[in-house]
């Protein structure tokens, strides 16, 4: 069901003359621009859905290609297809959170998480005539807690970082892709890694994805599971890290470990999302 609203999603807002899409990068010597497109899933009432938009492009820097306002009112124009954005995102969100209780239960804790912030993230790689000279997405880890990523098509392109060599994750039909975040490798105190991964482009196939980026909402700190003493990083939101990651670039969740010698600061206040005992829920 989730691969299926993920195709129709997919079909739906490409076959839409992308009268939404902003251009963020474009990388020669491919001719034609790769897009993504970043959407904010979390709220369930449209309008503000759109709203969130403005806020996310804030958060991706995208500032500067529609001058600090993200253009609403193109995104108004595909309110007609809010029907299955609002099916996909149910779906994606059941499926998040069943993923994130499966991912607490392995390490010995009963819970769940409330109140999700997601954003859909869309892209278009088009045929390159030199694939060996242009990236389509540059080496990252994804910054959330888990990223659901559908592949469409039979064209490859995710690669993932595997004992310092690029290993592809070629699509399978019907299968989705589920990538570790960096807040979901804190708050699983290193246990899950954050990968990192890229998307390469190729001569022959235009190649489209569309990732669920999976987080807690963005004022909630989310410091690792198990004995504080043990604890490898500091508490953070979702917020901040993203402004370390804007001033550490993938060094940011470095910057987050804790030393040895250097005690845990922040505690654990009110909204932190780290479980502080067994069969507690994860609330945020
Ligand atoms: O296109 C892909 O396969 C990767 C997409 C991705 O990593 C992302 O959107 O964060
Ligand atoms: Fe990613």
């Amino acid at each position: 069901m989730a691969s299926r609203l993920c195709s129709l999603l997919v079909r739906m807002y490409f076959s839409s003359g992308k009268c939404f899409i902003y251009l963020q990068n474009s990388i020669p010597p491919c001719s034609s621009a790769i897009w993504h497109t970043s959407i904010c899933l979390s709220s369930s009432n449209s309008s503000s859905y759109l709203a969130g938009s403005t806020r996310k492009c804030h958060m991706a820097e995208d500032d500067e290609i529609f001058g600090g306002t993200y253009n609403i009112t193109l995104l108004k124009q595909t309110c007609r297809h809010t029907e299955v954005i609002e099916k996909y995102n149910k779906e994606m969100q059941k499926l998040a959170e069943r993923l994130m209780r499966l991912k607490l239960l392995s390490l010995g804790l009963a819970g769940g998480f409330r109140n999700t912030t997601a954003v859909l993230q869309l892209n278009s790689y088009p045929v390159c005539p030199e694939p060996d000279r242009a990236m389509g997405l540059a080496a990252h880890t994804d910054s959330g807690l888990l990223t659901i990523l559908h592949q469409s098509g039979a064209a490859r392109g995710l690669q993932l970082l595997h004992s310092d060599r690029w290993v592809a994750v070629p699509p399978v039909r019907g299968a989705l892709v589920v990538i570790v975040g960096d807040l979901g490798h804190v708050l699983s105190n290193g246990r899950f890694k954050s990968v990192v991964h890229r998307a390469v482009v190729n001569r022959i196939h235009h190649r489209i994805s569309a990732a669920y980026l999976c987080g807690p909402s963005p004022g909630v700190r989310v410091s690792p599971v198990g004995n504080p003493a043990d604890r490898a990083y500091r508490a953070v939101t979702w917020r901040e890290y993203l402004g370390l990651r804007a001033e550490f670039f993938d060094k940011a969740i470095e910057s987050i470990k804790i030393n040895t010698d250097t005690e845990e600061k922040n505690g654990n206040g009110t909204g932190c999302c780290c479980a502080k005992q067994q069969n507690i829920a994860v609330c945020m």
